[in-house]
């Protein structure tokens, strides 16, 4: 053996962490020749397959599918009864394949790509170490999701309190619930438990969603109002206790007591940069990763942070939108070829600062892609923005009786193209990709009159939004 083939490290790709981004980063890697290995200590598909996106999406879908039917005269009169709730948490189950990662861990093997079960951790440049054995590589992504935050709240912790795992994993309905949190994942989980059978009640220390479009926590309030939850604005929790009998009560700021079976806390996520060695290669884990437009760690030729350890964006489609970028510039770069890293460029995930698409899978759904208006205000924009009820287009009243929703697109005047749009309504996730497209095509507002939106579809709501925006003066046909 040369001395040159003694140095080959064992490969050019060591990724940590087998979610969504990882998987996609040595993907995307290999497909151009790049050797590489995945390191997973839990189950290969990350947290969305198992016990995030697809097991809420499953216990929400049904309870939706049966209030689609009782909002249409002549669907509802067949529509009796209440949620079959095992029946729901067992499809829930299958689409968590029961928790086992067979079918991705023969993905891995179809894409050429090495599986290392174990927990990863650098050990210095180019060095993975997984329980005794240290790997080398020519580059390292780090890929290794968000850990939930559990607040500060005296007695929270020692009462056992549901994460958003224990709830998505959940073997049984509880009769009363309490969620702390007015994100998406409290929200979507308010709605999932009480279409099942659960009383809930959401306590929000703010509004709801109040990072979004003013008008969506409204709606949103309304309809889980509506289902039965007890929506309680502006409080915080002061103190929970479990007690033998295995109830929790929630003692709130204003003194008020609540008392449940199951208590939820789905108060937000963090980058999950625990225990990675990082210390190892001068980075100070309290400080967080930060990268540049192809994932890149700051100061570092070889380490990547891509999806939830980057805390740019919290969604798997991001993720997976930065690893793709990531993946290929990695295989650039240690192939030598260049890397477009400039704005919209191949290896570059600028969506991620300008056009990021954010569904609720709540009831109505609350679909937004870029900027609200308020962003776009704090960034120094100089936007106009207008807002149109959903329930007035054809299609939608077609759709629900008594329809109830609500749109708004933000327009960057000076450029006369879309920044932010906000769907607020039954079955508007779909109506998101037209806007998205708009935001990343820079489509102007003049040429988004020429898009023509079926009738009597709910993707008119454009052409009002449009008419409600007013027609730009544009050329004269002669002009052209
Ligand atoms: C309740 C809930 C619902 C959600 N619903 C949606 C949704 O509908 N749509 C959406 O876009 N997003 C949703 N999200 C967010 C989504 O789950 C995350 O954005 C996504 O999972 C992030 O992917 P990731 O690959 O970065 O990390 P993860 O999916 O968290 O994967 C990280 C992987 O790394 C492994 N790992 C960690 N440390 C190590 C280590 N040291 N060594 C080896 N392996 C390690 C973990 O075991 C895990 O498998 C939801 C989140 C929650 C909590
Ligand atoms: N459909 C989806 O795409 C989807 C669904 C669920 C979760 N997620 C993602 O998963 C991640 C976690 O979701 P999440 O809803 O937990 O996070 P989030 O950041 O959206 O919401 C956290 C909520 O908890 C509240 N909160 C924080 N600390 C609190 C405290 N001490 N007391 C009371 N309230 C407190 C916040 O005010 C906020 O309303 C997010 O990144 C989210 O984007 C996505």
């Amino acid at each position: 053996m040369t001395g040159a083939e003694a140095r080959r490290p064992d490969y050019d790709l060591i990724v940590l962490g087998a979610g969504p981004a990882g998987e996609n980063v040595a993907d995307y890697a290999t497909q151009h020749g790049v050797r590489a290995a995945i390191v997973e200590s839990e189950l290969v598909g990350g947290e969305c397959s198992y016990w995030a996106c697809m097991p809420s999406k499953a216990l929400l879908r049904s309870g939706h599918a049966i209030r689609a039917a009782r909002r249409l005269a002549g669907a509802r009169e067949a529509v009796g009864g209440a949620v079959d709730a095992a029946a729901v948490l067992a499809r829930r189950t299958s689409f968590t394949s029961d928790w086992k990662d067979d079918g991705q861990v023969a993905w891995l093997d179809s894409a050429g790509i090495d599986l290392i079960r174990g927990r990863g951790r650098i050990a210095g440049t180019g060095l993975v170490r997984v329980d005794d054995r240290v790997y080398s590589a020519r580059a390292v992504a780090l890929a290794t999701g968000s850990v939930p935050i559990l607040p500060d709240i005296p007695g929270l912790a020692a009462a056992a309190p549901w994460g958003t795992r224990e709830a998505t994993a959940a073997d049984h309905v509880p009769a009363r619930l309490v969620v702390i949190g007015g994100g998406v994942a409290g929200v979507e989980l308010a709605f999932a438990f009480a279409s099942l059978g659960s009383r809930v009640t959401l306590l929000a220390r703010t509004g709801l969603l109040d990072r979004e479009e003013p008008f969506v926590g409204d709606h949103l309030a309304a309809a889980l109002a509506e289902e039965g939850v007890d929506v309680r604005l502006g409080v915080t929790p002061a103190r929970v206790d479990r007690d033998t009998d295995g109830l929790v009560t929630v003692v709130l700021d204003d003194g008020t007591r609540l008392v449940a079976e199951e208590l939820l806390s789905a108060t937000g996520g963090r980058p999950n940069t625990d225990d990675l060695g990082l210390e190892s290669v001068g980075l100070d884990p309290g400080a967080g990763l930060t990268v540049d437009e192809t994932m890149l760690v700051d100061g570092t030729d070889w380490l990547y942070a891509v999806g939830d350890v980057n805390g740019r964006a919290l969604l798997t489609h991001q993720g997976k939108y930065q690893a793709r970028a990531a993946g290929e510039a990695i295989a650039a770069r240690l192939q030598g070829r260049p890397v477009a890293d400039e704005l919209w460029g191949r290896h570059a995930a600028s969506a991620d600062q300008l056009a990021v698409p954010r569904v609720v899978f709540s009831d109505p759904e609350v679909a937004s892609v870029g900027l609200s208006e308020a962003r776009a205000r704090e960034r120094g924009l100089h936007v106009r923005a207008v807002e149109y009820d959903l329930g007035q287009v054809a299609g939608a009243a077609l759709h629900a009786d008594d329809y109830a929703g609500r749109a708004k697109l933000v327009v960057d005047e000076d450029r006369g193209v879309i920044v932010g749009a906000t769907f607020v309504g039954q079955d508007v996730a779909e109506l998101l990709h037209a806007a998205t497209i708009a935001i990343v095509g820079e489509v102007t507002i003049e040429r988004l009159w020429h898009a023509v939106p079926a009738y009597p579809t709910i993707s008119e709501i454009w052409l009002r939004l449009l008419e409600t925006y007013g027609r730009p003066p544009g050329r004269r046909p002669l002009d052209a």
